[in-house]
């Protein structure tokens, strides 16, 4: 027993590093528990205690125990623990021990990726215990099985995309497998979120109905990451009341956490001569490299595939200089991940043949490593469910472990390594979904009624009102047809092919190698223009291409490998219109809203920039408008507590929507359906953003959205109101931010008067004192650190959302920050941002105080994907703003 060891590992990656450079901003220590063991309930057969002692389980931990006496008993339950706390054994007992007895209960086991369904396959295959069926049913089934999975399986392993289209949607020759339909496994439902989320909320009230169509009544049993109220979330998610079982028995090794900020950079400066951090990626080579030469079993999750292999490639170069015998034990865990793949990784890095594997979050879910010596985490991960997930991975019982959290050049990141609270102490948050979206309801209520007729009474289980109100649109558009006895599918045709779950679906870019004819992926419609513009450098599984041609009207991207030393960042105009305000609060001089917007952007260039951050050189594009009709939350600030009163302020600045983060992790572009993985593209806001917009505007989307959003999504009056994709701001001419922002420190004092915003003739009480010149400049930075905030308190990604600021607005008659889902109808982010409104902007004012560099950088204001190329900015504005803001709210008792 060792409880040092976390410690001493700090000291060694720390070891060197001159105090002033010192990157750890915080160290906690997390203690270790004990297991706490429950009896087998009396119901478990005795042929599955035998195969389970036989696989080292002696006895259940007593949440196992728990969840599984209520699934086995007919209540609803979500498991809801820790990293390999043993979740799977709460949903086998029951299911195994009714097969076992030879009951004719068969169970449906759903999860969101197939490489996580077979890994649960092949656990619950190893058991061997007579009278267990149990098949794989997903894409890669052979046809030649499937009928045999059909006829004879008797616990089905699938996941959402496939019940939808492959099961549900011909449930007639399912019918003898949901007459006995006994169980319904839903693993990993944190992952349900957002726009996917809400269509797998209407999928299985799709399922329920179509079980009871036969008869059946299926328990649900969930199991979850840790989150916060996961009986509400679990409900949520299946329309049924579900219990809750929270209190994690099983026994977990003491963990030390360190947070790790990058110093920043002599030598290079970033866009508009920012300073730059070492990279996240970089600086995890280092730590990796220092570990294994402990000798430490470590693994690091860095957040693209791309920077996975250059982190392992960068600790491997190191250690060739240090240890060269040591190289061979480090390895970048690709994406494919076939069972196989992920039983020899976790074999090698048990015998300790490997040390270090740098990863995507593809090794997040359903890989049975646990009891590292050391996890890196190169980036928030997104959420904090899916942050422990990572970091619960390392721990041993007895022995204590190193988790180090690297952070990337980006305001969340920055924000959390300097409160630790609100990394370390935080419940984490529930995962966000809105089964009324009616770009999602009117789809899924199409399948629904083309699977079965739905009948009035029905209504209430897909939202009542909304429902019906869908439906009435979807029959005026004679895709239905209302009888007295319910609504009825007139075509002959299913809708299903056409109805993507993942927010992908509708038509497809193809994205094609011009030598091979090769198709390589997929990219959605609506994210096309940003992620594969011309000239776009587009990365597939590791390797990299760069677009020749993107012909919108074919649905086709040309593209050739090449490996440039180069990305690109696409610029665009981005503007908003107020369609309606569904929520208006006043705090005397400021107003929070929520409601519906239409956002119109056009991607108009893009840069290329070295990995550095350094900018190559801006190329024009013409390419057509988008147009998104989602929700919004907004704030306005009077020109009175601006401190431009009496002062003109030009209509300035749609400043541009931040597009997303370059990120590609598996499990966010895991789109393709089946659970596959397409690819992560240079953009990939474009292909979580608007994944979505496919979903609506494309395929099926003409019913979507010609149901449900009336007239074109813009009128066009905005149009030209935006900046130019060269920063030119309509501010005559007026840059701010770098040349005139002073040093910004650590409190707002220094902030407000350090560099002398405020008007000649005084600052009014209570107001930012801005010229009007540097009005533009500051909501641009407070909307770009907003958007990177939000994540904290919406569980959503930085690419799940957008912004628009402006100094006036049309609509609202004042200065206005938007801050906009990406997903056309919204998927429930700007209600998130709009309830938790005043300790959302004072994280945000928070997160750009801490950075300490002086004028804005990545960590504070800086978008990486800017449409305007991050100018202008005013990161002292920004606080000047926000202050302000948060003080009338404070005022008026927000
Ligand atoms: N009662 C038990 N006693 C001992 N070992 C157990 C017990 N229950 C489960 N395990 C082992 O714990 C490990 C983790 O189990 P499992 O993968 O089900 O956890 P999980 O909570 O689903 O993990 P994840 O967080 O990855 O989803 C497995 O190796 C499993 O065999």
């Amino acid at each position: 027993m060792d409880d040092s060891r976390g410690r001493r590992l700090l000291g060694r990656v720390t070891a060197g590093i001159p105090s002033r450079e010192d990157p750890v901003t915080h160290v906690a220590d997390l203690p270790g528990r004990n297991a706490r063991y429950a009896e087998w309930p009396p119901w478990v057969d005795p042929a599955v205690v035998t195969a389970l002692r036989d696989c080292g389980v002696s006895a259940p931990w007593t949440h196992q125990a728990e969840a599984a006496s209520h699934a086995y008993e007919g209540r609803h339950v979500v498991i809801s623990t820790g990293t390999a706390s043993g979740k799977s054994l709460a949903y086998q007992l029951p299911v195994l021990s009714r097969l076992a007895a030879g009951e004719k209960a068969n169970a449906l086991y759903l999860s969101p990726t197939k490489a996580l369904g077979a890994d649960q396959l092949r656990s619950v295959s190893s058991l061997d215990i007579p009278g267990v069926r149990a098949a794989s049913f997903d894409g890669d089934t052979p046809m030649v099985e499937r009928d045999w999975v059909r006829a004879h399986a008797n616990w089905v392993f699938t996941n959402p995309d496939m019940l939808h289209r492959g099961i549900l949607s011909q449930h007639g020759r399912w019918a003898p497998f949901f007459r006995r339909l006994s169980c319904v496994v839903v693993d990993e439902c944190h992952s349900y979120r957002g726009v996917f989320g809400s269509h797998v909320a209407l999928l299985l009230r799709r399922l329920r109905r179509v079980a009871e169509h036969y008869g059946a009544s299926p328990v649900f049993v969930l199991a979850s990451a840790t989150t916060a109220s996961p009986a509400s979330f679990a409900s949520r998610l299946t329309g049924v009341p579900c219990l809750a079982v929270t209190d994690d028995a099983s026994p977990r090794g003491a963990r030390t956490v360190a947070l790790w900020e990058p110093p920043l950079l002599e030598e290079l400066t970033g866009e508009n001569g920012a300073p730059v951090r070492r990279s996240a990626g970089a600086e995890t080579s280092r730590i990796l490299a220092d570990l294994v030469v402990e000798g430490a079993r470590s693994l690091a999750f860095i957040r693209s595939r791309r920077g996975a292999e250059l982190a392992a490639l960068g600790a491997r170069r190191i250690l060739s200089e240090v240890d060269p015998a040591l190289v061979e034990t480090v390895a970048a865990y690709r994406s494919g991940y076939l069972p196989e793949e992920r039983r020899a990784l976790e074999a090698a890095l048990l015998s300790g043949r490997l040390l270090g594997v740098a990863t995507t979050n593809a090794l997040e879910l359903g890989v049975d490593i646990a009891g590292l010596d050391a996890v890196v985490l190169a980036g928030y991960p997104g959420t904090l469910a899916s942050f422990w997930q990572q970091a619960g991975r390392a721990g041993r019982s007895g022995d204590s472990a190193l988790v180090v959290f690297v952070a990337r050049d980006d305001p969340l990141d920055t924000y959390l390594v300097h409160h630790p609270a609100a990394l370390l102490d935080r419940p984490v948050e529930t995962a966000v979904l809105d089964p009324a979206n009616p770009y999602v309801l009117a789809p899924q209520l199409a399948c629904a009624v083309a699977e079965l007729p739905l009948t009035l009474p029905e209504l209430e289980m897909f939202g009542g009102a909304a429902a019906q109100e869908v439906l009435t649109e979807l029959a005026e558009q004679q895709l239905l047809r209302r009888r007295s006895s319910g609504w009825y599918w007139t075509s002959r045709e299913r809708p299903h092919a056409e109805v993507g779950i993942r927010g992908t679906g509708g038509e497809q870019i193809a994205v094609v190698e011009s030598d091979s004819g090769r198709m390589l992926g997929t990219v959605d419609p609506g994210s096309a223009c940003f992620a594969v513009h011309p000239g776009a450098v587009y990365l597939h599984q590791g390797s990299s291409y760069v677009v020749d041609e993107l012909d919108l009207d074919q649905g086709l991207a040309m593209v050739h490998a090449e490996n440039p030393d180069w990305t690109t960042t696409p610029r665009e105009i981005v503007d908003i219109a107020v369609l309606s305000t569904q929520e208006k609060q006043d705090f005397g001089g400021v107003s929070v809203c929520l409601g519906e917007v239409a956002v119109t952007s056009q991607v108009v260039g893009y840069l290329r920039r070295r990995p550095s951050g350094e900018v190559l050189d801006h190329t024009p594009l013409d390419l057509p408008e988008q147009s998104l009709r989602t929700r919004a939350v907004w704030y306005t600030i009077s020109s009175g507590l601006l401190g431009t009163d009496g002062v003109r302020t030009a209509r300035a600045s749609g400043a541009g929507g931040s597009r997303g983060s370059g990120d590609d992790g598996d499990l966010a572009t895991s789109s393709g359906s089946d659970g596959s993985t397409t690819t992560g593209g240079p953009a990939p806001s474009g292909e979580s953003i608007a994944s979505a917009g496919a979903a609506a505007s494309g395929g099926f989307g003409g019913l979507a959205t010609s149901g449900v959003a009336a007239g074109s999504a813009t009128d066009g009056r905005l149009s030209g109101s935006g900046v130019s994709a060269d920063g030119e701001a309509g501010t005559g001419g007026h840059r701010v931010g770098t040349e005139s922002a002073g040093p910004v420190g650590t409190g707002e004092d220094s902030l407000a008067n350090g560099r002398g915003p405020v008007h000649e003739g005084g600052r009014a009480p209570g107001s930012a004192g801005l010229v009007p010149a540097r009005v533009p400049g500051a909501l641009h930075a407070a909307e770009h650190a907003a958007i990177g905030l939000l994540p904290l308190f919406a569980t959503c990604d930085r690419w799940d959302i957008g912004g628009v600021s402006t100094a006036w607005h049309e609509d609202t008659g004042e200065a206005t920050v938007f801050v906009h889902d990406g997903h056309p109808g919204g998927a429930g982010f700007a209600e998130r941002g709009y309830a938790a409104i005043v300790p959302w902007l004072v994280a945000t004012r928070e997160a750009i105080v801490s950075c300490e560099c002086p004028t804005g950088c990545p960590s504070c204001v800086q978008s990486p994907k800017c449409g305007n190329g991050n100018d202008p900015l005013d990161k002292a504005g920004a606080v000047a703003v926000l202050s302000t803001v948060l003080g009338a709210l404070r005022q008026h008792g927000a």
